[in-house]
Order: C-alpha cells, then sequence, then structure tokens
C-alpha cells in the first residue's frame, strides 16, 4: 500500500518552545487515520504543517509520494480540510457556499456538491442561507465542503465537535464510506479514544509534541487480554500458589492487595477455590477486559499524560 503521508522529523517550535517533535508519522493510502491526543498535544499545529499553514521549524512532509517544498500548492487541490471553526459566507446558501469553494479550487462540479449535501443530510436545506444554520449544520456543511472536490485526502481536526449523538453516529459511516467507495484516506483527530476506535484503522498517539506510538487498531485489539483480577489481604500467598500450585506463569501485583493473572485457563471457579484450600483469603476476584482505553492510558502514563476517556460514550 503506498503511503499518503509521511513526516520524517517534523518539528515545530513557537518562541523556542518544541510544540511538535521529531515526528516520523506514516498514514497509508486507503485508510483512516486517528490522531489521538489531549489538548496542546500538537494535534493542529501538525495538520497545519501538512497544509502547509505553518512552516516546519524542520523536517521533511511528503504527501503522494512526493517532498513538499516550501512554497508549493499543487498538492492542496488533492486534499480537503477542516481545520479549526469553518467559516462562511452567510449570507449565501449552503449550496452557493460550496459552488463558490468548487471555484476557487478550480474543480467545479454541481454534481458533486449535491452529492456531499446529501451525505451528510443537508439536501432539502441547501437553498438556505447559512446564517440560519445551527452549530451542527455548519460543522455538517464544513465537511460537506471538505468533500466536494472529492480529495483524495481528507484532513479533520475535531470534526465531531458540536455533532448531536446521533449526529456523532452519521458521521462514523459518513467516513467510513468515503474510505471504501471513494477510496479516501482520511486523518481523523481527536481527544477522545471513543471517537476514533470506531471508525480508525490505525492510531497514532501523540503526547506533549512526540508520536508515542502509531499502531493498528487489529493489532491493539489482538494484544489486549482477558485477565482475572484478584483482591486479597495475603498477596504473598497468592502468589506463591498461583505459581506453584495453579500454574500461572504470568501475573502482575497492581497494588498492596490486588493481582491480576493473565492468559490462564483457569475458570474463576477453580482459581478462587484453588486459592481459598490454599489459605489465601479472598476479598474479590473477577475477571476483566484489558479494554482499548488502558493500553492507550498505559502508552502515555509514561510521560504523565491522559488520554480522555468518554465516560457518556458519545
Ligand atoms: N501560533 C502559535 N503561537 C504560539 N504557540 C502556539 C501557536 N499555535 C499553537 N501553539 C501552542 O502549541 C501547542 C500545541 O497546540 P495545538 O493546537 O497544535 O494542539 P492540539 O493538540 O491541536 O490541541 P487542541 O485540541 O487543544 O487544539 C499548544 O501549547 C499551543 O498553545
Amino acid at each position: 500500500m503506498t503511503d499518503i503521508i509521511r513526516t520524517r522529523l517534523l518539528t515545530k517550535s513557537f518562541q523556542s518552545t518544541e510544540v511538535v517533535s521529531q515526528v516520523n508519522m506514516t498514514v497509508k493510502r486507503g485508510e483512516i487515520y486517528g490522531f489521538l491526543g489531549p489538548n496542546g498535544a500538537g494535534k493542529s499545529t501538525l495538520m497545519k504543517m501538512l497544509l502547509g499553514l505553518v512552516q516546519p521549524t524542520s523536517g521533511e512532509i511528503e504527501l503522494f509520494g512526493e517532498r513538499i517544498q516550501p512554497g508549493s500548492i499543487e498538492f492542496l487541490k488533492r486534499i480537503g480540510h477542516l481545520i479549526e471553526t469553518p467559516v462562511f459566507y452567510d449570507k449565501l446558501t449552503a449550496e452557493q457556499n460550496l459552488e463558490l469553494h468548487g471555484e476557487y479550487m478550480g474543480y467545479y462540479d454541481k454534481q458533486a456538491v449535491r452529492e456531499s449535501l446529501q451525505l451528510v443530510q443537508l439536501l432539502g436545506v441547501e437553498n438556505k442561507p447559512v446564517h440560519q444554520f445551527s452549530l451542527g449544520m455548519k460543522q455538517r456543511l464544513a465537511i460537506a465542503r471538505a468533500i466536494s472536490t472529492k480529495p483524495e485526502l481528507l484532513l479533520l481536526d475535531e470534526p465531531i465537535n458540536g455533532l448531536d449523538p446521533e449526529g456523532i453516529q452519521d458521521m462514523r459511516s459518513l467516513f467510513r464510506r468515503l474510505r471504501d467507495e471513494w477510496g479516501m484516506t482520511i486523518l481523523i483527530s481527536s481527544h477522545l479514544l471513543s471517537e476514533i476506535e470506531l471508525v480508525a484503522d490505525t492510531v497514532g498517539v501523540i503526547h506533549s509534541g512526540r508520536l508515542v506510538r502509531e499502531v493498528s487498531l487489529e493489532t491493539v485489539r489482538q494484544s489486549t487480554t482477558d485477565y482475572v483480577e484478584i483482591m486479597t489481604s495475603n498477596i504473598k500467598q497468592a502468589a506463591f500458589v498461583l505459581e506453584e500450585k495453579l500454574g500461572a506463569r504470568r501475573f502482575r501485583q497492581i497494588n498492596s492487595n490486588t493481582l491480576r493473572v493473565y492468559g490462564t485457563d483457569l475458570s474463576e471457579e477453580a482459581l478462587s477455590k484453588g486459592l481459598i484450600m490454599n489459605d489465601v483469603p479472598i476479598l474479590s476476584l473477577n475477571r476483566r477486559h484489558h479494554s482499548l482505553e488502558e493500553y492507550f492510558f498505559d502508552i502515555v502514563k509514561g510521560g504523565g499524560g491522559h488520554v480522555a476517556s468518554d465516560q457518556a460514550g458519545a
């Protein structure tokens, strides 16, 4: 598979503070890449560098297999984007806004405009002036504008902001359709894992300007295994019994009274029976799943960072 985006040691400093540090990012053709990181991690700055809106301090950017030189703009025609709050001509209709954008981009196709409006479910209100649109409708219109020139690459900075739960679901299926039916490559940034995990093929985690992990979600799913968590007032005895009597080879002490046992074939019943019979007092014993959230949290924990989890599950 060809790489659509490759950065090499990409770095940006503002007033001698590095906000993007030596990033080597690879986005493959036809994938949805989730760019995950807390507020201020450097996501927008990196995306702006890809678009030539911010000049890198050092490092290289390759788009569509070609190295981007300062001042080159030809590649912009192949990219649709939604970065920062979208701005429209408020007195013009939704359709007119998209048509103007097409003319500006040198891609005028009325059919593509209508198709884009339909994909974001704004067909029906296309003749309304944009000042009558709600925040969520403007967000949809911004996405329609970004795809109306049928770009090969779509850059979306926190695209789900301002949408209600139904709107979020619609956008997820839209992103999948754009990938599967239009062959688009999509880079979506978010500070919420829950927004990314349902659509992304690959996740890049950025923390304090550094890309700390780039991994396919399939690989993560395979490595996030079940475990049994045991709370006991005699952890030493529990560890001894697990290893010597019950044959558990992989376990980890979490704190002074909690152990996690990984990759065991023993059922909860068999474990608790074996421990009790060997004089281990059990406070609780439960099978748990090592979630994606824990996996990503563990990655950034070392740097003291935090990838937010969306408790509401939007
Ligand atoms: N033009 C600028 N001048 C100075 N500092 C800047 C500038 N643009 C961004 N920064 C700083 O760079 C850091 C990274 O900001 P950036 O907007 O890229 O982060 P982000 O991951 O997109 O976060 P958010 O989701 O909050 O936008 C922040 O500390 C920000 O204050």
